[in-house]
């Protein structure tokens, strides 16, 4: 890996899906395979409902890391040095754009050397290492998924040509669905809420920190 180009890196607290309201530093990389990223293009992409800007590395804590440990000590910068030594890990959510198209052995080894419990959110069109510790896998329809097992599926709703029933036969601990943020987004909550009452093997996703001025 010549160098990592992360859009940009923050500590919040993890708003959607089971581990919502961990605290967290989100480490976004640039780009995805699904999507350039501009707009101009959204109408033809593979995935074209995505609320995310992850193009470039001019965000805060952005950049082009050139090694997997100083991409690392930013993160546990971000962390805070301070809370190193309490009995309480840092927790990574590792995202973007892709994250799969970056996240390689030499950082999620430099990550865990500094304590690191890492998360994943990925679109699960390429296959995760088993070293991470939380995959969550949120399929786009009409794409090839890889990733068919971790620990959440998470289902943006509603997405033509998605069969929830097929998802389900895949091999994740918890099945998810999340409203999908945009026009229409409060009949879209209520349907998904709608879903849940009819399917009780899924639960109901929101994204909080949307609703509570979070990151
Ligand atoms: C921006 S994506 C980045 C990670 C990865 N590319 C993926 O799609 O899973 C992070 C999460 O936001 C979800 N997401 C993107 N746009 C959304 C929207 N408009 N409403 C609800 N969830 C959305 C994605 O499905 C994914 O679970
Ligand atoms: N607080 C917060 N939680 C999140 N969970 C997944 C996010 C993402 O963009 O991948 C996200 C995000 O952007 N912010
Ligand atoms: S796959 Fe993820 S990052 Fe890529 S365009 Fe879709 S939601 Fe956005
Ligand atoms: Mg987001």
């Amino acid at each position: 890996m010549a160098a990592y180009a992360v859009k940009e890196m923050f500590l919040t607290l993890q708003g959607e899906g089971l581990q919502a309201g961990r605290r967290a530093v989100f480490l976004r990389f640039a780009g995805c395979n699904l999507w350039s990223g501009r707009e101009a293009d959204r109408h033809k992409a593979d995935c074209q409902f995505c609320d995310t800007d992850f193009v470039g590395t001019d965000g805060d804590g952005g950049g082009r890391y050139a090694t997997a440990e100083a991409l690392a000590d930013r993160a546990l910068a971000f962390w805070g040095k301070s809370l190193e030594q309490t009995e309480v890990r840092p927790f990574t959510v590792i995202t973007g754009g892709e994250p799969m198209l970056q996240l390689d052995a030499p950082l999620i080894a430099a990550l865990k050397d500094r304590g690191f419990e890492i998360a994943i959110e990925t679109n699960g069109t390429f296959a995760v290492p088993e070293t991470i510790d939380w995959i969550c896998v949120s399929p786009k329809a009409g794409t090839e998924i890889v990733q068919r097992a971790g620990n959440e599926l998470k289902m943006v709703w509603p997405q033509p040509g998605l069969d929830f029933r097929a998802l389900q036969e895949w091999g994740f601990d918890h099945f998810l669905v999340q409203p999908m943020d945009g026009v229409g987004y409060i009949d879209t909550r209520e349907a998904c809420i709608a879903f849940v009452i009819q399917h009780p093997r899924w639960r109901l996703s929101v994204q909080n920190h949307k609703m509570i001025g979070l990151r």
